[in-house]
């Protein structure tokens, strides 16, 4: 049975407001907990809580900078967005997780199941990477610098690009707005602090230090983290990781939220099993 959801807020250590959204379950359903891409809000887990509804108990919530939360200046670390998943996990009591994020989500998923090793139960990235490439640095401020010069606005259709294919885009004009409106109501300072933080993200290192069940799940068609990138982080896991390719661009969990869930009920699966064995 789907219980109603719950909204709150949950302040981090440095005392941000986590504005998130608590899909509760029966005691003793698995606890999943997802974090979102860049200049998106936790609106992009919906069809994935919707399709898992009843069977996990899941959090979602907007990144600090971004949606509902707290926008404090930056700079932005991927290890403050782990510590921001680890305070969000002690609001609500949970000793641990699965932890579920999609592209800059999915870097402070890792980040989390390095830093909190312990609190991780298993890993779910999604269209991410462990490092965006020796010209991330120049690549991503040159992005903040096109929005802080130009206006979000004028990012608008090089994103929607980057997340769907033409075809998805044609299909779905409504959402195609509302994920535009999302985008365009970020604030500046914010993004340009979120975006130093991916052009200098390096977590191939503490790819290597996950030792939980994982998957990478990447769009064949994802230009902004493409498959080969998903295939390298999926190597660096300690005890390896399952790879998903489905027929998707870069925001799978909006492209095809049945591919996501499926790909986390057969991790869940695969929990459960190393548990009992
Ligand atoms: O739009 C891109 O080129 C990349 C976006 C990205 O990888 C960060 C994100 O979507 O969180």
């Amino acid at each position: 049975m789907t219980m109603p959801a719950v909204h709150g807020e949950a302040r981090t250590r440095d005392g941000v407001a986590l504005s998130f959204t608590r899909h509760p379950a029966a005691e003793g359903a698995p606890r999943i907990v997802f974090a979102h891409s860049l200049a998106l809000d936790r609106s992009l887990w919906s069809g994935v809580t919707e399709a898992l509804g009843g069977r996990a108990d899941m959090i979602t919530y907007d990144c600090r900078g971004h949606g509902r939360s707290g926008r404090p200046g930056g700079p932005y670390t991927t290890g403050q967005f782990a510590d921001d998943l680890a305070d969000l996990l002690d609001h609500h009591g949970w000793t641990d997780a699965v932890v579920a994020g999609c592209s800059m989500g999915g870097c402070a998923a890792q980040a989390f199941a390095s830093r909190y090793r312990h609190r991780t139960r298993a890993a779910l990235f999604v269209d991410t990477t462990a490092w965006y490439g020796p010209d991330a640095p120049r690549d991503w401020a040159g992005r903040a610098a096109t929005a802080r010069e130009k206006g979000l606005g004028a990012l608008v259709p090089l994103q929607l690009a980057r997340w769907f294919g033409d075809a998805f885009r044609e299909a779905e004009p409504e959402l195609m707005n509302r994920l535009a409106g999302v985008f365009t109501a970020n604030d500046l300072a914010c993004y340009d602090a979120a975006c130093e933080m991916l052009g200098a993200a390096d977590l191939r290192r503490s790819a290597s230090m996950i030792a939980h069940p994982a998957t990478v799940l990447v769009g064949e068609d994802d230009q902004a983290t493409p498959p080969a990138m998903a295939r390298d982080l999926a190597n660096r896991i300690g005890d390896g990781a399952a790879v998903v390719v489905p027929r998707t661009r870069h925001l799978t969990p909006l492209e095809n939220p049945g591919a996501v869930a499926g790909a986390l009920t057969d991790l869940l699966e695969r929990t459960a099993e190393r548990s009992h064995s």
